[in-house]
């Protein structure tokens, strides 16, 4: 028997729980999220306790997956499943087409309908979200989401920690720093500084709100 434990159970988590459910790798799924007494079940499945629990569910038969849309979430949960050496679960959707000679690391959620091709890499809890495109040669950054519909061009380098939201394109050999967003529908065409949002067609920085 090989049980999932899935932390975060928002709408994030039920697509999660789908895309668990289609591999059929797994007999028992469980939800933990700090709102689980409110919560109580998640997509049919139990909200067993606070996330903190995590360490009691550790054994060579469970794997766990942070679903979490928020990558510095993500990224917290991460490390500390790393660190309490806890088996990590990717994800892949049947319908997603991926290159044989893609690399994709631990703790990945490939959703419906996304394509990635040759010799790209797709880093620690990395989210492809449904329908996104990565085309050849290109590295996506640890913790980074790429939301639905988002288009990148071959040969494009994303860093650690960035959010490509919807409906983004990137074109061709850029390289977007960590800590990046790209704003729903923007086109960028430039490389981009660390912790820059950009918006827009063709993207431009916009300031932070204080
Ligand atoms: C399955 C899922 O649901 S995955 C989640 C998918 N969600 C997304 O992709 C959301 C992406 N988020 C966005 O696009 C956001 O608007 C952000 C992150 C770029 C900016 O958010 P905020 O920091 O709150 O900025 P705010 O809304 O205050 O806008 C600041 C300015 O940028 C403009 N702006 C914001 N977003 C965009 C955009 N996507 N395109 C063009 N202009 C934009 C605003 O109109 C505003 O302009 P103004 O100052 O002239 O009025």
């Amino acid at each position: 028997m090989t049980r999932l434990v899935i932390l975060g159970a928002g709408g994030h988590g039920k697509v999660v729980a789908d895309v668990a459910q289609l591999s059929q790798d797994y007999d028992k799924l469980l939800f933990l999220d700090d709102a689980f007494e409110r919560i109580g079940e998640c997509a049919g499945l139990p909200v067993a306790g606070p996330l903190s629990d995590f360490s009691r569910y550790i054994n060579e038969h469970t794997h766990f997956f942070v679903a979490m849309g928020s990558c510095a979430g993500r990224q917290s949960w991460l490390q500390q499943l790393l660190a309490a050496k806890a088996q990590l679960a990717t994800l892949i959707h049947p319908t997603a087409i991926i290159a044989h000679s893609v690399v994709i690391e631990s703790g990945v959620l490939i959703c419906a309908g996304a394509i990635i091709n040759p010799d790209s890499k797709i880093g620690l809890g990395v989210i492809i979200n449904t329908g996104a495109t990565i085309d050849h040669d290109c590295v996506i950054g640890a913790y980074s989401h790429v939301c639905p519909g988002v288009s990148i061009a071959g040969m494009v380098h994303v860093g650690e920690l960035c959010w490509l939201g919807i409906g983004a394109n990137v074109i061709q050999l850029i390289t977007i720093a960590d800590h990046c967003t790209l704003g729903a529908g923007a086109t960028l065409i430039h490389s981009t500084q660390a912790g820059q949002t950009l918006v827009g067609v063709p993207a431009r920085p916009i300031s932070k709100k204080e």
